[in-house]
């Protein structure tokens, strides 16, 4: 459980700390006081991830030089520097040296904000970061495979764009490409029928009543990677860039047999978004035996009492939880978690 955070000149903060309750807590505050910018640094000192920006940069404060972030987690303490492009990542001060390391002994997380509500709908790159996220979580070999993938991807794009006069160098990136992209593509069908039972089943409780769904990964291409490249390499050189792999790729979640995106009614799309949250919650917890923290940015708000009421119940039993309002009615009927206002960059405990 995380005890303590500080923050220095993480985006609006210029300096913070807090002491967090061990069940987590309720942050009640007007718009624009830094409410997600607090689980944002949450999920960053936890996973070196923000659901907000792939650019550390854009974390640091309007004209500060550094930010830093420290998060006590039971008698273990986090620390990341970000100074001039470069992060220091350090556990009970010893340096982590990269990524991978930092994340080895953190707990998992999972993120619910307001725009996860249009992940049935949204852009596909808004589902396959919902993935990946998950996947990163979920087994160290998804991390590993979709790093590589990137690198061979980033290289290959900048062959096909700025040096068409070397097909064979961009073979070997091909081939690296295939080689990674598959085996991701097998992880992420992997991780989809293992989230499938959680998703059906957080439906259900969320829906009041059974429905069926349907979860399906959708590849670039029904051929095989290599033979696609291959066919389509003059096009690809054509273009500047690669159109088919996994980075390209979707999943598409059905009900009623239907693709929810194009029959779903906006209440059902809604409802089938926090299902598919709450189903990565339980899945974590079973893969890993770790109950993830819970960041929950202002959606509760948006939901009738007995839906709320509904996702409180679901939240694993032991995960600490931050949930962010701007609704003050909501904030006191829920009587079952630490409330603070936040206000300025300060919390305080609410009365
Ligand atoms: N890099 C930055 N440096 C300084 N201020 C920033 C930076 N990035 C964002 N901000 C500002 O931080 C403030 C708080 O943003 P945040 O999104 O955390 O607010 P919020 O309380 O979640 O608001 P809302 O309820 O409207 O979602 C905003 O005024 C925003 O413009």
């Amino acid at each position: 459980m995380i005890s303590e955070l500080r923050l220095y000149q993480f985006r609006c903060y210029f300096q913070m700390a807090w002491e967090v309750p061990e069940r987590g807590a309720l942050i009640l505050g007007d718009n624009a006081q830094g409410k997600t910018t607090l689980l944002e640094a949450l999920c960053f000192a936890l996973r070196l991830h923000s659901p907000r920006t792939a650019q550390a940069a854009k974390m640091l404060r309007h004209g500060a030089p550094q930010f830093g972030l420290r998060l006590t987690v039971q008698d273990i303490v986090r620390r990341i520097v970000w100074n001039g492009g470069k992060l220091d990542l350090r556990v009970n001060d010893e340096q982590r040296a990269d990524y991978a390391a930092y994340l080895s002994d953190s707990a998992p997380v999972v993120w619910f904000g307001n725009q996860d509500m249009e992940l049935i709908m949204g852009a596909s790159e808004q589902r396959r970061a919902h993935l990946d996220f998950l996947g990163t979580q979920w087994h160290p070999g998804y991390r590993n495979e979709l790093l590589r993938y990137r690198k061979a991807l980033k290289s290959r794009n900048h062959l096909l764009k700025y040096g068409s006069r070397n097909p064979a160098s961009i073979r070997s990136y091909t081939k690296l490409l295939v080689e990674h992209g598959e085996r991701l593509v097998s992880l992420r069908a992997q991780l989809l029928r293992l989230l499938l039972p959680h998703i059906v089943q957080s439906h259900e409780r969320i829906a009041g009543r059974a429905e069926p769904v349907e979860l399906h990964y959708i590849r670039s291409t029904e051929e095989p990677l290599a033979d696609m490249l291959e066919r389509s390499f003059d096009d690809d050189l054509r273009c500047g860039h690669t159109r088919y792999g996994p980075h390209r790729d979707d999943f598409r979640l059905c009900i009623n047999g239907m693709p929810a995106a194009d029959y779903a009614s906006e209440g059902q799309r809604r409802t089938l978004a926090a299902a598919l949250k709450f189903a990565q919650a339980s899945l974590l917890c079973e893969e890993t035996g770790i109950a993830p923290y819970l960041l929950i940015d202002d959606i509760f708000g948006e939901l009738d009492p007995s839906r709320r009421q509904c996702l409180m119940e679901m939240i694993p039993r032991d995960s600490q939880v931050f949930i962010t309002t701007t609704h003050d009615s909501w904030a006191q009927d829920n009587a079952s978690l630490p409330k603070f206002t936040l206000s300025g960059g300060q919390l305080h405990p609410a009365s």
